[in-house]
Order: C-alpha cells, then structure tokens, then sequence
C-alpha cells in the first residue's frame, strides 16, 4: 500500500465549554464536549520515493511550511526515524477543504490527527493511540480528541477525554463569513475564568433526562468574548435563535443548534435559503445540515 485516498477530516462541535481555570503556562483549563459531525475535509496521501514531505494543493492562507498536516507529518516521520533508526519515506499530501477556518470547528487539528493517522498506517508505524495523541497534542488542543475519534468529555486543555453518550441529533450550523483567531478570545480581559467545576454525570444525565439534545448542558464561556469582538458571531446566535437552542462551538465563528430530525434541519436551511436570497441574511453566511458521527470515519479504514 503506497496511498491511501479520501480520507475523512471530519469537523467538530463543543456541546458546552467552561472555563474553568488558567494554567501557570497561560494555557486555559476547560471541561467540554467534543461532537463529531459528517462534515469533512478529505485528504490524499501518496508515497514518494525521496523523503521530502508536502502538500500539493495550495491552500488560501495557510503556507505550506505553517499548514498543520505538513507539521503533523514530519513529527510523525522523525518520531519513526528516532524509533527505528530509518527515516520513512516521503509523502504527497492533497488536501480539499470544506471545513472554514477560524470556525470552532476544528478543521486544522482534525487535518492534522488525519495525517497522523494515516502516515502511522502508510509507514506501518505502529504507533498506539495512547502514543499518537501524545505526540499531536503539542501542534494543538483538540488534536488528541480527533484520534481519540468518539463523543468525548473532555478536560485539562482538552486531552482528558472519556468517552460519553450524547442522544444522536441534526445540526444546522452557520459560518457568518468571519474568522475568530482563537488566541484573541482567551487573551480578552473579558473572558470569565472559573466557571465551577462540574462532572461527566451531570453532563450525561443533562441528556439522558431530556432524551434529546435540543437544549444544551451548561454554555460556552468563549461566546459572551467572540459575540462582543465579531459582531456577526452575534447576529447568528440571534438568526439562528429563532429555531432553537443556538450556541457557538469552540471559540468560534460558527453556530450551531440541534435538532431531532433531518427534516427539521432541513426546514430551517430553506428558510435560511430564502433569506439569503431576499438579502436578510448577510450574503457572506453560509448554512448547511450535519448529522451526528458516534465514531471517527477514517477508524473503519485504519483500526488503531
Ligand atoms: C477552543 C477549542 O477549539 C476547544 O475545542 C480549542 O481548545 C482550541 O484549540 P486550537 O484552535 O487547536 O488552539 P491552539 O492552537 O492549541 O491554541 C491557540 C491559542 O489559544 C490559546 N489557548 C488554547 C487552548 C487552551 N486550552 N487555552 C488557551 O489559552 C493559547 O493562547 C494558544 O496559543
Ligand atoms: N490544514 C489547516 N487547515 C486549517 N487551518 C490551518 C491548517 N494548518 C494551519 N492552519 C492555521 O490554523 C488556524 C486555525 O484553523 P482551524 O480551522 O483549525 O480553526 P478553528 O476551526 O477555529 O479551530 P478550533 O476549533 O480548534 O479553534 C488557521 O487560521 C490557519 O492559520
């Protein structure tokens, strides 16, 4: 095997996300839920006969010494040559993005664990689950949490995860045509930062006692920052308000709300249609439906 094609970077929502502390490094301890949904990047990975790692798409913004899947690779490739004492071969790396980035939904750190993934299967490295999360974690947060690849609660700075079951739901989810730098949201004065500790049964049993997950557990304590520096942030939590429990995932730009069926979603989305098209809604938004995903997609292809 010298390539491995279409492989998924699936995007993510935080049902909830408290901030909870601030480590002595200024890295912030939260407690969220990580949500995989069927929304996606892909990804194409094929061999080379040198040792040089990179990416054949360009992607708009993202240099290609920056780009975390370039990043991911070569770790992966040194951890390899440090292990065995033999430098894997090289790799050309396509990306097609859907995922926006500065959304909250995590499509750089899902490229990445991606990328790990399928090298760790390609290089028939080896490398355990445990061993990959560690080794993603440094180049970013929610890293861990992809290869991790199901419903997840999570603590520390995200990378204490156990797993934990979330009825199944549709999504609507809004990108209102902005990016959030995610540093400029913790960095904000007016960020609170001691949200009371909770635990996973108060979480689950939020749920577990609804049934549903058509209103949300908790809240996100990165909205209030992002809704008072992005202004369009706020107008669609209040579009999209009007449907139902709407919040914004990570540290944004995106919006999301759950709902019971795919034809609820669907009926929201017409009716975002037709604002779009009569100009009520920005025309930089965009609005799409995403189902629940209970198991990262790319661990049928490659088990770990
Ligand atoms: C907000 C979340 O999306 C929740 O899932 C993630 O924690 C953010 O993860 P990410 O985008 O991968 O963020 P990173 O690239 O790790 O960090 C970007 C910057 O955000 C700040 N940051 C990030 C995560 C965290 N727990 N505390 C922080 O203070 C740091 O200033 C950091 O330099
Ligand atoms: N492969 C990549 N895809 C997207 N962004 C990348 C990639 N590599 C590096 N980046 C950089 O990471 C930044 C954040 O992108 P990303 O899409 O992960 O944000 P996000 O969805 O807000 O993530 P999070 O939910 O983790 O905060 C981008 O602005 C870009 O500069």
């Amino acid at each position: 095997m010298d390539t491995l094609k279409n492989c998924p970077a699936p995007a993510k929502l935080n049902l909830f996300l408290h901030v909870t502390g601030r480590r002595a490094d200024g890295y912030h301890l939260l407690q969220t839920a990580f949500q995989l949904i069927d929304r996606a990047d892909t990804l194409d990975f094929t061999l080379r006969e040198d040792d040089a790692i990179r990416r054949v798409t360009a992607v708009p913004g993202v240099p290609e010494e920056g780009d975390l899947i370039i990043r991911a690779a070569r770790l992966l490739q040194q951890e390899v040559l440090r292990r065995t004492g033999a430098l894997p071969p090289g790799v050309d790396i396509a990306i097609h993005k859907l995922l926006p980035m500065g959304g909250g939904l995590g499509g750089g750190s899902s490229d990445a664990a991606t990328t790990l993934m399928a090298l760790n299967a390609l290089w028939k490295a080896g490398l355990s689950k445990d061993e990959l999360m560690a080794l993603g974690l440094p180049l970013g947060a929610d890293i861990p949490f992809f290869i991790f690849g199901a419903t997840a609660f999570a603590e520390g700075v995200g990378e204490a995860l156990q797993p934990v079951a979330v009825p199944d739901a549709w999504y609507v989810v809004i990108e209102p045509g902005v990016q959030v730098p995610t540093a400029s949201i913790f960095t904000s004065d007016h960020l609170t930062r001691n949200t009371p500790a909770v635990i996973m049964a108060d979480f689950s049993g939020h749920y577990a006692e609804q049934g549903s997950t058509l209103r949300q557990f908790g809240k996100n304590d990165l909205q209030q920052v992002a809704t008072r520096l992005f202004p369009p942030v706020a107008q669609a939590v209040e579009w999209l308000g009007a449907y139902g429990d709407a919040r914004m995932t990570g540290s944004g730009a995106c919006v999301f709300c759950a709902f019971h069926s795919e034809e609820q979603a669907d009926a929201v989305l017409e009716s975002f249609n037709a604002q779009a098209l009569s100009a009520t809604v920005p025309s930089t938004w965009k609005g799409w439906k995403a189902k629940a995903l209970q198991e990262h997609p790319l661990g049928v292809v490659i088990p770990l």
